[in-house]
């Protein structure tokens, strides 16, 4: 099997593999990307059991990042078009770094992070301010923001809403967020992909899928090698 990012090239905008080769010079994609990108660019969802550094970053920002330049209307500020769902502000923090590595050659998108540390009505005024088409956020923070509704853009501006990640989604249930999760996905449009990426899968987990999913491929990937030394490697359509 071929995991060179160049086997992506047709499929994904050429600034995105420009920046994967050049910023981050990576030339092949480790085993949960080369599942997850795909599987993801091809409208399907994703429910992907991969240790702790297998690129599971990537797995998800590329494919999220292509499905928002696929739209042919220019995205608005007042346009959510994907949420990334993170347990701790520190993840958070990382992949909003990835993630501006990519913006800085797409100026048509924007993204914000709302991860908590200021007021609830400091974000909302952020949001209300100056709007956003990529979230990434802690459960928390995001159920707050959703639930002041009379105050906010932020529900109308959910309605564009493509792709919602969950992240680290083991970690979500270890540290107390299910009521949060489900509370934000109640109030998420049903249209969408969605990515779950968790290190174990739990009945707890399961339990998750079947909520936010639909019709996952499931990904698992047990090694954290790259192209180089392929691990156990699992798809499951
Ligand atoms: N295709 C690739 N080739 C080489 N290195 C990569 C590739 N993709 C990601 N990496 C590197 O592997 C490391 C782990 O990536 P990443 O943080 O996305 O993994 P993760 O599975 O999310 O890990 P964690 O659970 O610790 O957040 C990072 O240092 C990243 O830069």
């Amino acid at each position: 099997m071929d995991l060179g990012w160049v086997t992506l090239k047709g499929l994904v905008n050429p600034e995105l593999l420009k920046t994967v080769e050049e910023v981050f010079c990576f030339t092949t994609m480790t085993p949960v990307q080369a599942a997850c990108i795909p599987a993801m660019l091809n409208y399907k969802d994703v429910a992907a059991e991969a240790v702790t550094g297998s690129g599971k970053t990537l797995a998800f920002l590329v494919p999220l990042l292509q499905i928002l330049l696929r739209r042919d209307a220019k995205w608005k500020k007042s346009e959510v078009g994907a949420v990334i769902i993170a347990p701790t502000r520190e993840l958070a923090q990382q992949i909003s770094e990835v993630l501006e590595h990519f913006l800085r050659s797409l100026p048509s998108l924007s993204c914000a992070l709302y991860i908590g540390g200021t007021s609830v009505q400091d974000d909302l005024d952020k949001f209300n301010e100056s709007g956003t088409n990529i979230i990434i956020a802690t459960p928390g923070r995001l159920e707050d923001l959703l639930l002041h509704r009379e105050a906010s853009n932020l529900p109308a501006a959910l309605k564009y809403l493509e792709v919602l990640i969950l992240d680290e989604a083991d970690c979500l249930l270890s540290l107390g967020f299910e009521k949060a999760l489900n509370s934000i996905l109640q109030m998420l449009p049903k249209q969408r992909r969605t990515g779950l990426f968790s290190a174990t899968q739990t009945t707890e987990i399961l339990k998750l899928i079947r909520a936010g999913l639909r019709n996952p491929v499931s990904v698992v990937v047990r090694d954290r090698q790259t192209a180089a030394s392929l691990g156990e490697f699992l798809l499951d359509y």
